[in-house]
């Protein structure tokens, strides 16, 4: 053996290259890479000669590995906006295509025939198909969760977390997200305005949609200064409200939470070694996640003990901790698999909603007809002043379907990616208009990507798919399945209603305040804004498009006197005959009033504006008219004094 070594060295030794002083590792890694190359010329020329029932679309790169996910599409380079860029192209001939790398990634099949997906979406036992364990992998850091598990495993998560998504839950939902919306117009200083201009409408949703999360997902005391700008953070710390240090000094959990949240990307791309370099940014993220693992470990067990002692905390958490503990051992989750599906029903939840809202906020800047028809629901199930509720909800379909529509346009779930375990067969319709079906054989291993965008631009399913059009959802059963976006199918979207209430509730009261306007660049229309805002789509773990700046002038601001939206005069012909003297005498005398005189309430000891609010102006008197009871105020002279000055004059 030894001896047969060295007669090879001496034969290497003659290899001209050797000679020219090449070092042997370098020929080894060449012949390494020439042999990877006729592997893959090999595998591809058996692709090309294979007969496919499907057309091929060959490309540089797999859209979704990593060289390809470098890219942004091109004319000749999918990238990983593909499925967003050609959605008109690629599937105008056949709705399932084949898409053949020629440098990186495997063969594999992308659909937009939601027949298809139903066949592979089901999962083991109904189907022979498993998302793709690549595509998982990234969910499962923090333990098994619902998302990534599938068959018995899946069964079993999907007992326990499932029960989380009740009635209680959507009360919950319902009610935070009135009482943040309320705190967001105080904090972020609107209440007073009449005119608000948003710099990024994306700043607000996301932290609409975290707040939510944290509160009704995890069960903590979040509060809408918690997801603020880090230097506006700072300038606040001296506020009552702001949330505390830890016990222990350290990071409060909340604040763990969101940076967890606003770094998840970047845990699931990047190795463990990466996380011990010394980079500001990396260290507090680190930080954060050991807080985050070592808190919600203490939080188990501390659910689990209130659990016990009867606690009836409506959040996902406990309710999950309850159902845990109701389960036999055979069903029931450890610890580590408790925190892994809260931690992903953050991942799932609170981008997809955010980004989703956005873009429904982006679409009624666009389309005001559309939200004038909103807006007019909103006021006949609201009336102008009094608080949305949960049972509201229902009445509110117009609102829904701003928001399903949105999520049609720019699904924010935008790829299914599935894998055959098994060799079997997909039932595959016949194109648009011919009745009947094939059967395919799909080999063992191949990949499907159900492509949500275009299911949601299949015209087998929407009539002009390209235009935003609400109306096709009115009236709609709130889980029917024509809503597609949320997927289909028992693995479909758990969070549907979670993010529908939230969404509904928020966008209820938001309308109903302010008109939503697009700031438009010099001599922009509205619908280039809309062409330029609306179709700059980003792939990340959600569909979304970038920041986007809108005007909110409040929805009274501006309005023409007679308005019929003021109904608080009645409306239609018997309408109040006295409005206008009402309004004159009224708008005369608050002139004069508020020119000369700031209005300050009388406080009792210690009381604040908004329980002195709350104490007076709630205070309702039943008389002819409604009134509140007499109270007094108190009214400081404004500098520069205008009266006085007009008069001396
Ligand atoms: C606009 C908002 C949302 C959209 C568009 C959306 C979309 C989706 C889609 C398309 C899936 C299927 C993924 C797949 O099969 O690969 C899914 C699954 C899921 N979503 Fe959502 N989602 C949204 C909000 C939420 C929220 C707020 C939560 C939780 C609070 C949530 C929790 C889940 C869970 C747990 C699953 C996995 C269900 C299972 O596998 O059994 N989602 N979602």
């Amino acid at each position: 053996m030894f001896f047969g070594g060295s007669a090879m060295v001496e034969n290497l030794r003659g290899i001209p290259w050797l000679q020219a002083g090449v070092k042997p590792v370098t020929i080894v890694l060449v012949t390494l890479w020439g042999l990877n190359v006729l592997r893959r010329l090999f595998s591809l020329v058996k692709v090309a000669r294979t007969t496919s029932y499907f057309p091929k679309l060959y490309t540089p790169f797999q859209p979704f590995t990593l060289p390809g996910a470098l890219f942004t599409t091109s004319s000749r380079i999918a990238g990983r906006d593909w499925h967003w860029v050609r959605h008109f192209r690629t599937y105008s001939q056949n709705e399932t295509v084949n898409v053949v790398p020629l440098l990186f990634g495997a063969s594999a099949l992308w659909t937009s025939n939601l027949d298809i997906g139903r066949q592979i979406l089901a999962g083991p036992p109904r189907s022979s198909f498993i998302k793709a364990p690549w595509s998982n992998r990234a969910f499962t850091t923090w333990g098994m969760n619902i998302v990534s598990a599938e068959e018995t495993t899946w069964r079993k998560h999907r007992r326990v977390v499932g029960p989380a998504f009740g009635p209680d839950l959507y009360k919950l939902v319902w009610n935070k997200t009135l009482e943040v919306y309320r705190h967001m117009l105080e904090i972020e200083e609107w209440k007073d305005k009449n005119v608000v201009d948003v710099p990024a409408i994306q700043r607000i949703t996301y932290k609409l949609s975290f707040l939510l999360i944290s509160t009704c997902g995890f069960g903590f005391p979040s509060t809408w200064l918690l997801y603020i700008h880090r230097d506006f953070a700072r300038r606040l710390t001296q506020r009552k409200d702001t949330p505390p240090r830890a016990v222990d000094g350290g990071m409060p959990a909340q604040e763990a939470l969101k940076i967890v949240t606003e770094t998840a990307l970047l845990a699931m791309n990047i190795p463990q070694w990466l996380w011990h370099l010394p980079i500001p940014r990396l260290r507090e993220a680190r930080v954060a996640r050991e807080r985050l693992r070592t808190f919600m470990q203490e939080q188990v067990v501390e659910r689990k003990a209130l659990v016990a002692a009867g606690d009836k905390r409506a959040d996902a958490f406990t309710i999950m901790v309850k159902a845990n503990e109701d389960e036999s051992t055979k069903y029931r989750l450890d610890d580590q698999e408790l925190i892994g599906n809260i931690f992903v029903l953050l991942f799932a939840g609170h981008e997809t909603t955010g980004s989703s809202l956005a873009v429904t906020v982006g679409y009624m800047a666009i389309h005001d007809d559309i939200q004038e028809e909103v807006v007019e629901q909103i006021m006949s199930v609201l009336g102008p002043d009094r608080d949305p509720d949960f049972s509201d909800y229902p009445k509110l379909d117009k609102v829904r379907a701003i928001f399903y529509e949105a999520t049609r346009m720019i699904p924010a779930g935008h790829a299914l990616i599935r894998q055959a375990t098994e060799d079997t067969v997909l039932t595959v319709q016949n194109p648009m208009g011919e009745e009947g079906s094939q059967t395919i054989h799909i080999p063992k291993g191949t990949e499907i990507t159900l492509d949500m965008v275009g299911v949601q631009y299949n015209p087998r399913y929407f009539e002009d798919p390209e235009m935003y059009n609400p109306s096709r959802w009115y009236g709609l059963p709130a889980d029917s399945e024509k809503i597609s976006a949320f997927s289909v199918g028992p693995r479909a979207c758990l969070g549907r209603k979670f993010a529908t209430v939230e969404v509904t509730c928020f966008l209820a009261l938001l309308l109903r305040d302010w008109q939503v306007l697009p700031v438009l660049r010099v001599g922009e229309t509205k619908d280039a804004w809309g062409a330029r805002v609306m179709n700059d789509v980003l792939v990340g773990i959600a569909l979304t498009v970038p920041d986007f700046p809108v005007k909110l002038p409040s929805q009274w601001y501006g309005l023409p006197a007679d308005s019929e939206k003021i109904s608080a005069f009645s409306v239609g012909p018997r309408a109040c005959l006295g409005r206008k003297f009402a309004t004159v005498e009224a708008t005369c005398f608050l002139a004069l009033l508020l020119r000369d005189w700031q209005v300050l309430p009388v406080l009792r000891a210690g009381e604040t504006k908004e329980a002195w609010g709350a104490r007076v102006m709630n205070d309702v008197l039943v008389g002819i008219a409604l009134s509140v009871a007499e109270f007094p105020v108190k009214l400081v002279r404004r500098r520069p004094v205008y009266l006085s000055s007009r008069l001396d004059a």
